[in-house]
C-alpha cells in the first residue's frame, strides 16, 4: 500500500487549525501559512514526506515515528553567588531526556546545554538520532538530552554540579547505562562533562562491568577512544569529499570533481565547524574563506589558516579580530550571501525561522550549489523547500554528522569488551609485515623507507576507528544514492537525498520491527 503524507500532515495542521490543502510537498504546504512548524513537527513533516514513498503499513508508520518516552525534571545546585545571608544562592535547572525509539537499545544521543533547550528541542533530536543511526548502519535507537543552563554564564564549578546532578536524575530514572541509554557530547558539551558524567555513574554502579561504556565522547583516560572528539567534522569531510568524488553529481552543479581549491563558508567554530574546515583544508586542499560565529564574521578570500584561527580563538575567546581575515561584525547569518562557493557549511545554526528570514530568500541561484547540515536540523522545512526549488543540493544531517554517533559505537564496543581496539593485534601485524619486508628485499625488490614504513605499521587505535569512520561515511552515501536513484525511477521525479536518507532510514527501522515479529508486513493491523 502507498501511503499518503496526508495522514500525518493534515494532523499536524489541524493541531495549529490550519487548514490541510493537498500538495505534493509537506514543506511547501506549511510554508502556506507563513508560520514555521515547530522543530519536532518539522523533524515529522520530513518523516511523512519520506514514509509516503515506502510501502509500509501505515500503522507501523505511525508507531515508529512518535518518541517513545520522554522525561523532564528539575534539580538545584548551589551556585558560586552569595545571598546576603553569606549562603550560596540555589539555582533550580529544568533537564530532558527523550528515547525516540527502543527499537534497539541502548539508546544514543549527546547532551546539549543551552538556554533554548525545551521537550520539543530534544524529542526532535532525538528522532533525528533515530534515523540518523539506521542510515549509517548504528544499532542503536535515537535518544537526546538537553539541559536549559547557559554555559558560557556558569563557572567550571557549577557546571560539575549541574552535570552530575543531571547524571543523578537520570541514573534515578534508570535512562542512562551501556545497554539502556548511552549518552555523549553535543552543543554547550564535551569530554570535560562525559567524564563527570561516566565518574558519577561508576560511583553509583561500580560493580557493573560494562559500566564504562555508560557515555561516550570520554577523554582517553576515562575510557574514551581516541578519534572521537574530531569524528564529527572528519565525517562531515569524508562525506562531503566522497559527493565531491562524484563526476555525474558535480556535473549536475557545474563544478570539477574533488575538494580542491574548492571554496567554503562555515557557520559556527565549535567542535564541528572548526574540525571540519581543518580537514577540508589539510586534507581536502579547500579555501575556508569565511567563518561565521555568534558575534559576526571573518573573512578572506584567499582562504583563512584554520590552525592558526583555532589558536587565536583560544586565547582570545573569539574569532573577530584574526588579524588574517577581514572580521566583519554584523548578522552572522548574513555571510552566506557571500561569494559563489562550494558550500555553506551550517555547523551550529539551530533550528530557526530566521534561516528561512534571512539566508533562504535571498541566496543566489547557485551562490552555493551545496547546503551541508553539518548542524542537527538547521533548516525549516520552508527554507529546504526554497533551496531545493533553487537547484541547491542539501546534504542533510542525518547522514553528514553522524561521523560522532559512529565513533561513539567504537567506543562503547571499546568499553563494552574492555580492551583498546589493536591492542591484540598490532605487534604480530608488524612483525608479518617486516618478515614481507624482509623477504622482498632478499629477492631482490627495492623498497624505500616510507614505504617499508607503510608495510611494517601496525594499525593504531586512531587508524582503526577512522578507517571505521571513513568506510562507514561512504558505505552510507553509496545505499542514500542508490535509494535516490530507486526512488527516481520509481516516482519519475527528483528526490533529494534528505528523503531518500529518511526513506533508506525508514526501511531499516521498520524492518527491525518486521524481524521482531510485533508487526505483520502483509496485515493491516500493528
Ligand atoms: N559534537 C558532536 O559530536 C556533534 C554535534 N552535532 C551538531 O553540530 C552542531 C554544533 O555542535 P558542536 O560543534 O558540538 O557545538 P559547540 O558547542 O562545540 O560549538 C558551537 C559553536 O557555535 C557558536 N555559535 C553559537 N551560536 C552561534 C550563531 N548563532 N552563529 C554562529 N556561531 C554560533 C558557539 O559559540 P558560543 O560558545 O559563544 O555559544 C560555539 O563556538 C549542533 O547542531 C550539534 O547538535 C551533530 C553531531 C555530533
Ligand atoms: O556520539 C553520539 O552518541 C551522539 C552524537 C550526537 O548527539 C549527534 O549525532 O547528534
Amino acid at each position: 500500500m502507498m501511503r499518503s503524507v496526508a495522514g500525518g500532515l493534515r494532523r499536524l495542521l489541524a493541531a495549529q487549525h490550519v487548514p490541510f490543502r493537498a500538495s505534493s510537498s509537506a514543506s511547501r504546504a506549511m510554508s502556506t501559512t507563513g508560520q514555521e512548524p515547530s522543530f519536532y513537527q518539522a523533524v515529522e513533516i520530513y518523516f511523512d514526506e519520506a514514509s509516503a514513498l515506502t510501502k509500509h503499513n501505515e500503522r507501523l508508520l505511525d508507531d515508529i515515528k512518535e518518541v517513545d518516552s520522554l522525561i523532564s525534571f528539575t534539580f538545584s545546585i548551589e551556585g558560586d553567588k552569595m545571598d546576603d545571608q553569606g549562603r550560596r544562592v540555589l539555582t533550580k535547572i529544568k533537564a530532558y531526556r527523550a528515547q525516540h525509539s527502543h527499537h534497539r537499545l541502548p539508546c544514543k544521543g549527546g547532551i546539549r546545554y543551552s538556554p533554548d533547550v525545551d521537550a520539543d528541542e530534544v524529542k526532535a533530536l532525538a528522532s533525528l538520532m533515530t534515523w540518523k543511526c539506521a542510515v549509517v548502519d548504528v544499532p542503536f535507537g535515537g535518544g537526546k538530552g538537553g539541559v536549559v543552563i547557559d554555559p558560557r554564564k556558569m563557572s567550571e564549578r557549577e557546571l560539575e554540579k549541574v552535570t552530575r546532578a543531571y547524571t543523578l536524575q537520570l541514573i534515578r530514572h534508570n535512562y542512562i547505562g551501556p545497554g539502556v541509554d548511552v549518552p555523549a557530547p553535543d552543543m554547550g558539551t564535551g569530554a570535560r562533562e562525559m567524564a563527570w558524567i561516566i565518574d558519577t555513574y561508576r560511583g553509583i554502579r561500580p560493580d557493573d562491568v560494562s559500566g564504562q561504556g555508560a557515555v561516550t565522547g570520554k577523554p582517553l583516560e576515562m575510557g574514551g577512544i581516541a578519534g572521537r572528539t574530531e569524528a564529527t567534522g572528519l565525517g562531515v569531510y569524508f562525506g562531503l569529499r566522497d559527493l565531491c568524488g562524484h563526476p555525474e553529481i558535480m556535473e549536475k552543479v557545474g563544478l570539477p570533481t574533488g575538494t580542491k581549491d574548492k571554496r567554503i563558508v562555515v557557520q559556527g567554530f565549535g567542535n564541528v565547524g572548526y574540525h571540519t574546515a581543518l580537514f577540508f583544508q589539510q586534507r581536502g586542499g579547500a579555501h575556508v574563506i569565511a567563518i561565521a560565529e555568534r558575534d559576526g564574521y571573518i573573512y578572506n578570500e584567499n582562504g583563512i589558516d584554520i590552525p592558526k584561527l583555532k589558536q587565536y580563538f583560544d586565547a582570545n575567546g573569539s574569532i573577530m579580530g584574526f588579524p588574517a581575515a577581514e572580521s566583519i561584525v554584523s548578522c552572522p547569518r548574513s555571510l552566506l550571501l557571500g561569494d559563489s562557493c562550494l558550500t555553506a557549511l551550517l555547523a551550529v545554526l539551530r533550528y530557526s525561522a530566521a534561516f528561512h528570514q534571512c539566508i533562504a530568500p535571498l541566496t543566489h541561484k547557485h551562490a552555493h550549489p551545496y547546503t551541508s547540515n553539518a548542524a542537527n536540523g538547521p533548516l525549516t522545512p520552508t527554507a529546504d523547500t526554497i533551496l531545493n526549488s533553487r537547484g541547491i543540493v542539501i546534504v542533510p544531517d542525518l547522514y553528514l554528522n553522524a561521523g560522532g554517533v559512529v565513533v561513539s559505537y567504537f567506543e562503547w564496543l571499546k568499553n563494552l569488551s574492555n580492551v583498546r581496539f589493536g591492542r591484540l593485534n598490532r605487534r604480530f601485524d608488524e612483525s608479518r609485515g617486516q618478515k614481507i619486508v624482509d623477504i622482498l628485499k632478499q629477492t631482490g625488490v627495492q623498497i624505500t623507507a616510507e614505504e617499508e614504513n607503510r608495510i611494517v605499521r601496525g594499525a593504531s587505535e586512531r587508524d582503526l576507528a577512522e578507517s571505521g569512520l571513513e568506510d562507514t561515511m561512504s558505505d552510507s552515501l553509496v545505499q542514500i544514492l542508490r535509494q535516490q536513484a530507486e526512488l527516481e525511477k520509481e516516482t519519475k521525479t527528483n528526490v533529494s537525498l534528505r528523503v531518500a536518507a529518511f526513506v533508506l532510514a525508514i526501511n531499516k527501522v521498520a524492518n527491525v520491527r518486521y524481524k521482531r515479529g510485533l508487526v505483520n508486513p502483509a496485515s493491516s493491523a500493528i
